[in-house]
């Protein structure tokens, strides 16, 4: 369903005791920054809103959405992180750049969940021009930051 049916802020997670205590990673890409800092409020306070601490919500920053992966696998293999969210966005440009970025992204970050067994969570908005990007960042459908956020509340309270 497209997310002008579903708006992105609209998703809900339970509150649970546990919830607290969730330590997450934020990787965020400074491409689009206007963007991917609008993502980044989006899901921290969404997070805060579950009574995760702010002590438990680590930010690391990326040149661009394709080091997504690799800043994700990082963050994945500490310890104290239950669950890594990466934000980015790649906005359409003339040439089949585009195109590889969001494959590599999409195909790395599930990769990343796999073999870390922990949920490493698709924020990137992948969208033809600049305003559907504004649009899903806080705009009229919503927050991608928010249902990610929620992503990883809800992938921790089921298999944590
Ligand atoms: N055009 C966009 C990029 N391009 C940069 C790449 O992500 C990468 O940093 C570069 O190819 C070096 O490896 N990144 C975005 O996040 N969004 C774009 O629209
Ligand atoms: C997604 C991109 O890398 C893109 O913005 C680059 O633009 P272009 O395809 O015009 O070089």
């Amino acid at each position: 369903m497209a997310s002008s049916q579903n708006n992105l802020s609209g998703f809900r997670a339970k509150t649970t005791e546990d919830t607290k205590n969730y330590r997450i990673a934020i990787v965020v890409s400074e491409w689009n920054e206007s963007v991917t800092e609008a993502l980044y409020s989006g899901a921290v306070s969404t997070l805060r809103e579950y009574g995760i601490q702010r002590d438990n919500i680590v930010r690391k920053n990326v040149p661009g959405s394709f080091e997504l992966t690799l800043g994700a696998q990082f963050m994945a293999q500490k310890e104290d992180i239950d669950a890594v969210i990466c934000l980015g966005c790649v906005i359409q440009g003339e040439t089949r750049h585009f195109d590889f970025i969001c494959q590599a992204v999409a195909i790395g970050i599930t990769n990343v969940g796999l073999s870390s067994n922990k949920p490493v969570i698709f924020g990137v908005l992948t969208p033809d021009n600049q305003q559907q990007a504004l649009d899903r960042a806080g705009g009229k459908h919503g927050n991608k930051g928010d249902e990610a956020a929620i992503a990883a509340i809800k992938m921790l309270q089921e298999f944590k």
